[in-house]
């Protein structure tokens, strides 16, 4: 009586814990690809069939054997598959149909077994034995397709990929504990078996969790910082990371210089072409200038059809240089569609990044300059000369 108050305890605990990760798993971000917005669906089915499984393993301690026999390898197994197709769909993958034949073999197997221990009457160690082989290979073929998939630079990932190691640690270090009849009373082992699946939930929680906030962190960070025409950086990312980058390059008196470029009567394609080819024609400008800079040069779409270039490491006569370079490039590779050919040209303003001006003093500079080539002709570079400018006009031409 005592035993099966304690059972009944322990079961609504253990399913508590499993209620509550199902409902936390619905507070996660879902990805966008329905492969990969499934892997949540399989982490659920996992604390129900871990859940499940305790259920079905005090019932041996309530001599209900026929009962435990019947549930509780399959749903232990099923409860380690669930976690390989957590893995596999977490990274948008499918099963092969092999593997699914492979599985579906390996939980006849393991039920025909089970079913068979009970009727020979073989000691219960034949049973537990058979559930640690039975656990051990999905845990093993998660481990592998999560090795296969994972991204190693992401942290989340690394999580899960150790969280799944402790995983097969605590099951085998568990289920001898068992065999060698360490815990010998119904109460005894019920408890450590509650303890065993309640890490193996947590882990996998907690694994999935971290893998998917930080895949979820990673695409923000990405979209916060990046232009969604283009591609190219946007103003967020030179307020948050450029302009430190640029003072740590002035603490070391590495010189830097920035560039200002704007496409020239780009209303005019738009008016002309519509707005969508306006739209080809920004990225076509983005391309030829990514073609020139160096990887080190950081290129951000400043507003509309207005970019910046962070020169780490340029004098301002390499910079002039290479905007020379861009401009001859841009001039020079008309945008094509269909028939049509479309001439781009643009305008450059040029500043370094002085002692006296700090990196948002000398984009001011730039642009200056850069006014100073669109009202002297346009498809022009203009370089800010510090030493004679007192007004917009004394901008020194390049060419
Ligand atoms: N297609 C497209 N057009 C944009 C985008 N952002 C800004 N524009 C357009 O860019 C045009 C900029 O026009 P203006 O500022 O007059 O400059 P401009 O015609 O290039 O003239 P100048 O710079 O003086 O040579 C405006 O018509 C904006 O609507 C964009 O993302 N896509």
């Amino acid at each position: 009586m005592e035993e099966a108050i304690l059972i009944t305890i322990l079961t609504a605990m253990v399913g508590a814990f499993a209620l509550i990760g199902i409902v936390f798993s619905y507070a996660l971000p879902s990805p966008s690809q329905p492969d990969k917005a499934s892997a949540a669906y399989y982490a659920r089915l996992f604390l129900f069939f871990l859940w499940l499984g305790f259920v079905f393993l005090c019932l041996r301690a309530l001599e209900m054997q026929a009962l435990h026999v019947a549930g509780c390898n399959i749903s232990f197994t099923l409860a380690a598959y669930m976690v390989y197709f957590t893995v596999v769909k977490r990274h948008g993958n499918q099963p092969r149909p092999s593997h699914m034949a492979w599985i579906i073999g390996h939980l006849v197997t393991v039920q025909l077994l089970s079913v068979l221990a009970f009727w020979l009457a073989t000691p219960f160690w034949f049973s537990d034995t058979l559930l640690a082989i039975s656990v051990f290979i999905p845990q093993v073929l998660a481990l592998r397709a999560k090795y296969r998939s994972m991204d190693r630079r992401n942290p989340g990932d690394r999580v899960l990929c150790h969280l799944l190691w402790v995983n097969i640690v605590v099951c085998m270090i568990s289920i001898p504990v068992y065999l060698l009849d360490a815990v010998t009373s119904g109460a005894q082992q019920m408890l450590l078996a509650m303890n065993v699946v309640v890490i193996l939930m947590l882990n996998v929680m907690l694994g999935f969790a971290a893998s998917v906030i930080h895949s979820l962190v990673v695409r923000l960070r990405k979209q916060i910082y990046q232009d969604p025409l283009t591609k190219c950086h946007n103003r967020h990312y030179l307020q948050d990371y450029a302009s430190t980058f640029v003072d740590t390059m002035q603490v070391h008196r590495e010189k830097v210089c920035v560039l200002v470029t704007d496409v020239d009567h780009f209303k005019s394609i738009n008016d002309r072409y519509g707005h969508l080819t306006g739209d080809n024609a920004l990225n076509h400008f983005t391309y030829q200038l990514q073609q020139e800079l160096r990887d080190s040069d950081v290129l951000i779409r400043w507003g509309g059809e207005e970019f910046l270039v962070v020169l780490p490491g340029c004098t301002i006569e390499d910079a002039a240089k290479l905007a020379e370079r861009l401009r001859q490039r841009v001039a020079l590779q008309p945008l094509v569609i269909d028939t049509h050919s479309i001439a781009l040209t643009a305008s450059f303003g040029l500043a370094d990044v002085a002692r006296d001006c700090d990196l948002f003093a000398a984009i001011d500079r730039a642009d200056s300059a850069l006014y100073d080539a669109k009202s002297s002709g346009r498809d022009k570079v203009v370089v800010f000369d510090p030493n004679y400018r007192t007004d917009k006009t004394m901008s020194m031409a390049f060419q």
